[in-house]
């Protein structure tokens, strides 16, 4: 078995949270200020983990750049106030969560969600007391897939990059920690687009589900 990591490291969206809904219902915002129609939630999940640019993309893909960035801050704001009302943890991350607490491995989330509508999600999943480190994608100069999050997560927590593994359902969260010399494992079960394939990132280790990651040898039975 190899050496149990003495922390895991979480992306937030389409890894430990199922936040599509939430997100869609801000986007069907934005498209009811302009009086359209809303977007199906099974095309916008596609792309929740390239973030509200993208989302925004695929809503509002007639729009030329600088009106697309307009409607940024009011989507933001609207995913503010309705966060964690719709989204779900993904199946089998409650169990994996209480494992790694019951096992004193510390957990957190590196997430590119920017910082304080990560804490509010964190926050409504009750998690705020055990999550050991959040790093958002504004709380530093750069963000993933620059490995800089990940390194800032791992001094937080005063271990070495190489004792943590960073879990990510987005090529650019495997990216971030071969960058930063973390062992990475690819959350096979988040959000990507159908021509995405997940054997081609990389990855150190890949799942279907947050249970098979629990019961595998990567942490100690
Ligand atoms: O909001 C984003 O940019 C995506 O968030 P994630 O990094 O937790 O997948
Ligand atoms: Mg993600």
């Amino acid at each position: 078995m190899p050496t149990p990591p003495r922390a895991v490291l979480f992306d937030l969206d389409g890894t430990l949270v199922d936040s599509a809904p939430d997100l869609c219902n801000a986007v069907n915002r934005v498209l009811a200020d302009l009086g359209r129609p809303p977007v199906a939630l099974s095309r916008l999940r596609q792309v929740v983990s390239k973030g509200g640019r993208a989302m925004l993309a695929v809503a509002l893909p007639d729009l030329d750049d600088a009106a697309r960035e307009a409607r940024l801050a009011p989507f933001l704001a609207y995913y503010g106030e309705a966060l964690a009302n719709d989204s779900v943890a993904f199946d089998g991350v409650d169990e994996l969560l209480a494992a790694l607490d019951a096992r004193g491995i510390a957990w957190g989330i590196v997430t590119n969600k920017p910082e304080g509508l990560a804490r509010g999600v964190v926050e409504g999943f009750g998690w705020t007391a055990r999550c050991k480190v959040l790093v958002g994608g504004d709380t530093l100069p750069t963000r993933k897939p620059d490995p800089e999050p990940l390194l800032f997560a791992c001094t937080q927590l005063g271990i070495a990059p190489g004792d943590a593994i960073y879990v990510g359902d987005d090529q650019r969260d495997i990216e971030a920690a071969r960058a930063a010399g973390m062992p990475s494992v690819a959350a096979l079960w988040g959000y990507r687009e159908p021509h995405e394939d997940p054997s081609q990132w990389g990855a150190d280790h890949a799942f279907d589900g947050a249970a098979g990651l629990l019961a595998s040898d990567l942490l100690p039975p």
